[in-house]
């Protein structure tokens, strides 16, 4: 990844500061669930922005060098690095119901002999932060900025968020909800870019946001975004689970989440950019996702025996002279957590894009089956995750899914099947490597539908 001001500190940064603070972040930071260089140590630490935003709570961007000698580099790889934002408390007496926010006690520094922790925990953080949004203003080099639309109350309860996330979120009085970024990478979010574009296009599909806020220093990225809580909302993760529990049929839904994903597609479509199909395209992004399975199989090496069937959906791929969609903004990491139902409603949240991949990759105009294809592996998850295993229901999810999708559309993805195949192939790559990192149990979930993949024809 090329380096930029956010991954490279000016070197004027407090120093002292980071005197006090990075022992505790070095052991801190691998251990969080968002953190992306999981299982890596941090090799080094840097301040990039500190920020007071009130007394007692400091608002940083750090820098982390890691060795990652699973990179396609291999062991003699340079360090990467990547930049956190981390909001901390400092106390002298963190009280007993922060305790499980604690990240130590500074030994050194300014702050010696103080306590530090992570400050969204803390209800009066989580609330100033809101109050700061409500007003807009700056702080430093912070600027917080609304929809003044949009009434915000004072005073709402926050608490935060207890999901497996790649961020934070804090849930304000179940009417707003806040996500913190935790990764930073220097330009516009398309978390807060996409749903914006979509609310100016009269889409209802996807809350809109009513604040956010964003760094100007070292260089301009989006840090948190604030949106309308759905209240009552489930996600279609644990729906499609309840659904298998019960030995209940989930196509009807599907059906519906279906149209949900191409009304949003739809509205995508118009709102922003569009680029007409071409052969040189389809080539081209064959060959990222070569590559991206080639780096793959580098990291986990169980995917080696089926790295030239998986292959072989990418050059039907490449071969292809026509057909292909036209390329646009879509949702990029589609999968059945990212879609919440509320009565009979679906609506489709968190648009930032596969985590671990580059912000402006994950900008790129791509092909709408790519979602398509997200979806598709989610109910193969589901169906993958209980015992025993049930793909004749994951299969009736993806037809429907897909009639769905065609009935609001108009066309239908089954109708690119070797466009489909590569793209399921290219997220299944994905998730054995999200898996790998995050949650090693779950690896034969991916690695079921890699086996499938590889000796699949196109349908
Ligand atoms: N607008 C919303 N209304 C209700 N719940 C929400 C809303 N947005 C997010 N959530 C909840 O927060 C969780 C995490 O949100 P998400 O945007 O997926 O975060 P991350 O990018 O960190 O994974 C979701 O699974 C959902 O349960
Ligand atoms: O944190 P995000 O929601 O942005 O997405 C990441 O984490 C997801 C898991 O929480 C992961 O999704 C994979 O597991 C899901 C079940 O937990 C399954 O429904 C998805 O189909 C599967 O991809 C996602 O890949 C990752 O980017």
């Amino acid at each position: 990844m090329a380096k930029t001001a956010l991954h490279r500190p000016s070197g004027q940064g407090p120093a002292p500061l980071l005197t006090s603070l990075a022992g505790l972040l070095r052991e801190w930071l691998p251990r969080q669930r968002w953190f992306a260089g999981k299982g890596r140590p941090v090799t080094d630490l840097a301040l990039v922005s500190s920020t007071e935003l009130y007394p007692g709570c400091l608002h940083l961007l750090v820098r982390t060098e890691f060795l990652d000698s699973r990179s396609a580099a291999g062991a003699g790889a340079p360090p990467a690095d990547d930049c956190y934002q981390l909001l901390l408390g400092i106390r002298k007496v963190v009280p007993p119901r922060l305790a499980h926010a604690v990240i130590g006690r500074a030994s050194a520094g300014p702050l010696s002999g103080l306590m530090v922790y992570d400050a969204l925990h803390d209800t009066r953080a989580a609330g100033l932060l809101l109050e700061r949004l409500r007003r807009p203003g700056t702080a430093g080099p912070l600027r917080f900025e609304r929809d003044v639309r949009v009434t915000l109350p004072a005073g709402l309860a926050p608490r935060l968020l207890d999901a497996e996330q790649s961020n934070s979120s804090v849930v304000y009085g179940d009417s707003f909800i806040l996500k913190v970024f935790r990764r930073i990478q220097p330009g516009i979010n398309p978390d807060l870019e996409v749903p914006c574009a979509l609310a100016r296009q009269g889409c209802t599909r996807v809350p809109a946001p009513a604040a956010w806020f964003r760094t100007s220093q070292p260089q301009e990225a989006t840090l948190g975004v604030l949106q309308p809580f759905l209240p009552g909302a489930t996600d279609g993760w644990s729906l499609a689970l309840e659904s298998l529990a019960a030995d209940r049929e989930f196509t009807d839904e599907a059906y519906e989440l279906g149209r949900a994903t191409a009304e949003v597609h739809l509205a995508l479509a118009s709102a922003l950019p569009v680029d007409a199909p071409s052969p040189p395209r389809n080539r081209r992004l064959a060959e990222a996702m070569r590559e991206r399975l080639d780096a793959a199989v580098h990291s986990v090496p169980e995917l080696r025996p089926y790295a030239p069937g998986l292959r072989s959906a990418f050059d039907a791929l490449a071969s292809l002279d026509s057909g292909v969609r036209p390329a646009q903004r879509i949702h990029g990491d589609l999968h059945l957590g990212q879609v919440l139902r509320a009565g009979q409603r679906w609506s489709v949240i968190d648009f930032e894009g596969e985590p671990a991949r580059p912000l402006a990759e994950r900008r790129r105009l791509q092909s709408p089956v790519r979602d398509v294809a997200g979806m598709l592996r989610s109910f193969d998850y589901a169906a993958r995750s209980r015992q025993p295993w049930r793909p004749e229901w994951a299969e009736r999810c993806r037809e429907a899914y897909c009639a769905g999708y065609a009935a609001e559309a108009e066309w239908d993805p089954r109708e690119e099947p070797e466009l489909l195949r590569a793209y399921e192939t290219d997220r299944a790559v994905y998730e054995v490597l999200y898996e790998a990192r995050h949650r090693p149990d779950w690896l034969p979930v991916p690695m079921a539908a890699v086996g499938r993949l590889a000796s699949a024809e196109v349908r």
